[in-house]
């Protein structure tokens, strides 16, 4: 996925920090300019790294750090949040409402997959019983009414151009106007791409926003246009109001800290990214469990979410019950395996488990990694009757060479590659390790529960662990009031809805 390789990086940097026996300033200072290296790699905006960096420095106390508190999660707090400051305005966007119409106006670069999303959008209201219909005010590139006709009629929902009218404004008037009178809740303006040179173009899209006066306009953005991203999304904002960012193509390998910078440019919240060319590749934007997961934090609410909707009924007590136990055995491991082979898109559900970086399982890569987990399975599957009781058993040394060496033979695999599989299998056993006595809520329990909930009822719910690693009750009441909510703290701690 598009900035994986950014979170990655990060993850790394504090990751070395955290290792090094003393934290001084010289060591605070190397992580944070590894971290700003990896930004200002991935595209995001000299500007805006500095300012990262600065603040960061300002949050973290080296006294705090100095005396031993965990330093990984200060860093790493301070980074999430900053990420976040970034992603997340402060203000949400226009939510149009079922049954009242609302007018959307989407504007963007020249391919910035404009098209493509405008019948996502639509598509995605309409499975959820809204009345959305689409109006084609391109009237600059050959070819994009028919574009737009065949989406909208793929998708069953009505359309609205123009062969032969050349005035874009008058034929999004006349689509608005037709659609209000259809009692059509969702009316989507599609207009040309456009760059920002294209002063023409500029004030034609003007117009257009004057004439339909949309409820919101969405600017819509590749997620690969790079540095150029902060200019580019800063001249369609001074043109129009724009209300609502949406990034594409997050499915790609683009660097993607471009549109880190857009919407920082925009001061508008992303509200879905494009993941793929089908009209279902298509996601709601949540800003922090978005950077929980480029931080490898997890985004457990979403694995729950994956669980719950993939893992049968009956199973998932047993399932929960066995992580909050934090006995990662072998087993557990091939029947997690089982599940995630199971759970489809195997890069976005490896991308919420807290550890896994979805550099791991980049999308894309899907064949290879499924085929990565297949290849473990049979070597699980190839134990000898000895060996299987290992897989119940949580203590990886006791898999020896004579051990290791017979599982090779008898899946007919490399010793490497056996050894490799034991490798993601403590890795693994580690990061759930931290899970142990976590109380798993059941499906809607969490939100009711982080509405509710005070650091009392918070401790409750963490391991102990953590709870003493974060220092206890009073610990946990200082870092809520820092956080500002329940919500936020459970998203860092990869929870939440
Ligand atoms: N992989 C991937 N491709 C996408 C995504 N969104 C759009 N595309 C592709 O990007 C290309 C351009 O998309 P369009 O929708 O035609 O772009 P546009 O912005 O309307 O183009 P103009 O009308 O020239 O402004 C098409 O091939 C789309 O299939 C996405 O999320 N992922």
């Amino acid at each position: 996925m598009v900035l994986a390789q950014l979170g990655g990086s990060i993850s790394r940097a504090i990751q070395q920090m955290s290792n090094a026996t003393i934290i001084d300033e010289k060591v605070l200072n190397e992580c944070l300019n590894e971290i700003t290296r990896a930004l200002l790699q991935a595209d995001v905006q000299f500007k805006l790294v500095r300012e990262m960096q600065t603040n960061i420095k300002k949050i973290v106390n080296l006294d705090d750090l100095a005396a031993g508190h965990n330093k990984r999660r200060i860093i790493q707090q301070a980074i999430f949040n900053e990420l976040c400051k970034i992603l997340d305005p402060g203000k949400p966007s226009f939510t149009p409402k079922k049954g009242k119409p609302s007018v959307i106006m989407f504007v963007g670069l020249q391919g910035s997959g404009k098209t493509t999303t405008c019948t996502k959008y639509a598509y995605y209201h309409q499975k959820k019983g809204w009345k959305p219909a689409l109006v084609c005010a391109d009237t600059f590139r050959a070819g994009a009414f028919d574009q737009l006709k065949q989406n909208a009629t793929k998708a069953k929902i009505p359309f609205y151009g123009s062969y032969t009218e050349s005035d874009p404004v008058r034929i999004a008037v006349e689509g608005v106007e037709t659609f209000k009178k259809e009692n059509c809740d969702l009316i989507i303006v599609d207009t040309s791409g456009r760059h920002k040179q294209e002063a023409a173009l500029f004030e034609e899209m003007r117009q257009v926003s004057e004439a339909t006066k949309p409820d919101l306009v969405i600017f819509v953005m590749d997620s690969s246009i790079g540095q150029a991203a902060f200019d580019q999304a800063q001249a369609f904002k001074q043109s129009v109001s724009v209300g609502a960012v949406i990034v594409t193509k997050m499915d790609g390998h683009a660097k993607g800290g471009g549109a880190l910078s857009a919407v920082a440019a925009t001061k508008s919240p992303v509200i879905f990214i494009g993941t793929g060319e089908h009209m279902d590749e298509f996601e709601v934007f949540d800003v922090k469990p978005f950077v929980s997961r480029l931080l490898g934090m997890g985004d457990w609410s979403g694995f729950m979410d994956k669980i719950h909707e993939v893992v049968p009924m009956d199973q998932q007590p047993e399932l929960l019950q066995k992580l909050s136990e934090g006995n990662f055995t072998l087993r557990i491991m091939y029947e997690q395996f089982q599940n995630i082979l199971k759970m489809g898109p195997i890069g976005q559900v490896f991308s919420m488990l807290p550890g896994f970086s979805s550099e791991l399982m980049p999308k894309g890569r899907e064949k290879e990694s499924q085929a990565k987990i297949k290849r473990y399975m049979t070597m699980m599957d190839s134990m000898t009757n000895e060996g299987k009781q290992l897989l119940f058993i949580s203590n990886p040394k006791l898999m020896n060479d004579s051990r290791i060496m017979r599982i090779a033979r008898g899946s007919g695999r490399q010793v490497r590659e056996v050894m490799e599989m034991l490798e993601e299998y403590k890795r693994l056993a580690k990061i759930w390790s931290k899970m142990k006595g976590l109380k798993i809520p059941k499906k809607g329990e969490m939100s009711a529960l982080s509405r509710n909930m005070n650091a009392q009822h918070m401790s409750k719910v963490l391991p102990q662990g953590m709870l003493k690693q974060i220092g206890g009750v009073g610990g946990l009441q200082n870092l809520m009031k820092q956080m500002g909510s329940t919500k936020d703290m459970m998203g860092m701690f990869g929870g939440g809805e």
